[in-house]
């Protein structure tokens, strides 16, 4: 649809679709990958529905990033303690010597009951970008804070090429976004995100274990085969940048040569009215089962937990009506 209208924009010899397309009553599904009437102007709509993600610049401002830092700081101390909080630790320095504080510490996930980190899901600034996305119900599904340590030598601090969708029960994958904003500057040196532009077009893929000599961190499933020749794009983002990124889209990130711990906060949204799905028999089948096991060593052995249960009992409303996935 959209490679067929501008066929017609070049006919009509306008050269610049987005002029086109507001004098002309072009129909809604122009573009497949966000809302009609969203905050984006048509050359970001455009840019999302061929690349698969977005970047706004200067989103968060340095207070709050400075008060998330803080308290996640505070997390990592045990000052601060969030009921369901997950702190991983990079597998190389979990299997080595006692570490301290922050620097031990990879990421901290699940931080949804925590007043002050949530402020982050709820903030009205990223919000009206992701509704361009998610439309109007919208649930937050799964948060990070992301502390990419400085490479303790074995390249254990990169995170392999993966597809967000791989770990999630519910579609459709149009109406998922993830919104992840730089904490400080993020280039090359310390690990920012790459991401193969144009790959949310294509299909889940099969994810296992990639096979790195220094190990591999606790869920961190990368892409089987993906092509190396597809162009890659090295998102360097300043602090307070925000990338938005559809959950197909291939991305990963490289190892910190810094001695710095590299820091980002992210969200994955979806909208309320997405359903769950069965995963049994698909692709995800490894994930599922792997996000169970490690419910049933947190909650006992005896717990009967499905893997749409534990992202139904994560799932918050931020904005809009409930619905199937979170009430
Ligand atoms: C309401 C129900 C909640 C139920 C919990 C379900 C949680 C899982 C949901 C996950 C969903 C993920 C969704 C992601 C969506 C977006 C896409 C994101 C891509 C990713 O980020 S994938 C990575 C996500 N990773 C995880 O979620 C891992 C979660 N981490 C953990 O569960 C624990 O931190 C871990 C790794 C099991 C360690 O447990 P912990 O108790 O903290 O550590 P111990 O010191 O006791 O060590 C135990 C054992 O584990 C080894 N270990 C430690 N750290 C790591 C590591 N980073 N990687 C690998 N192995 C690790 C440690 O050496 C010990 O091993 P032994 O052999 O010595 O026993
Ligand atoms: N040999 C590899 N096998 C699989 N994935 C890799 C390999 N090397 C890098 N990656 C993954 O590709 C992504 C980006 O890699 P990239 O090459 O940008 O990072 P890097 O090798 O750490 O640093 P550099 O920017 O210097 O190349 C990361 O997700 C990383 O985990
Ligand atoms: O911040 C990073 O290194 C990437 C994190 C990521 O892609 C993820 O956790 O899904
Ligand atoms: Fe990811
Ligand atoms: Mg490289």
């Amino acid at each position: 649809m959209a490679d067929r209208l501008q066929t017609v924009f070049r006919h009509l010899g306008s050269g610049r679709p987005q002029q086109a397309i507001s004098t002309i009553p072009v129909s809604a599904a122009a573009y497949q990958y966000s809302q009609p009437g969203c905050i984006l102007s048509d050359e970001q709509r455009r840019f999302y529905d061929k690349n698969g993600f977005l970047v706004i610049k200067n989103l968060v401002s340095g207070d709050k990033i400075d008060k998330y830092k803080e308290r996640f700081q505070k997390v990592c101390t045990g000052e601060v303690k969030i009921p369901g909080v997950i702190i991983m630790r990079d597998v190389a320095i979990a299997k080595s010597e006692f570490v301290p504080g922050e620097h031990a510490v990879t990421k901290i996930q699940d931080w949804m009951l925590d007043p002050v980190l949530f402020e982050y899901c709820c903030d009205p600034e990223i919000l009206k970008y992701v509704e361009a996305f998610t439309g109007p119900d919208i649930a937050a599904m799964h948060t990070m804070i992301i502390n990419k340590p400085p490479d303790p030598g074995l390249k254990t601090s990169r995170h392999p090429m993966h597809q967000d969708l791989h770990y999630f029960p519910f579609r459709p994958a149009d109406r998922i976004v993830c919104s992840w904003t730089a904490m400080e500057k993020v280039d090359r040196s310390n690990g920012c995100l790459v991401v193969l532009p144009g790959s949310h077009t294509g299909e889940l893929k099969q994810h296992d274990y990639p096979e790195w000599e220094g190990g591999v961190n606790k869920m961190y499933h990368g892409v089987r085969d993906y092509s190396p020749d597809h162009p890659r794009v090295h998102l360097e983002m300043e602090k307070g940048d925000t990338v938005f990124f559809h959950p197909i889209l291939i991305h990963g990130s490289g190892m910190n040569r810094t001695k710095g711990f590299r820091k980002a906060i992210s969200c994955h949204y979806a909208s309320t009215q997405c359903h769950y799905i069965d995963v049994e028999g698909t692709t995800q089948e490894n994930i599922s089962d792997e996000t169970l096991e490690i419910a049933r060593k947190k909650f006992g052995g005896n717990i009967k937990i499905s893997f749409k249960d534990v992202w139904r009992l994560r799932a918050r409303l931020v904005k809009g009506q409930p619905g199937e996935i979170a009430e």
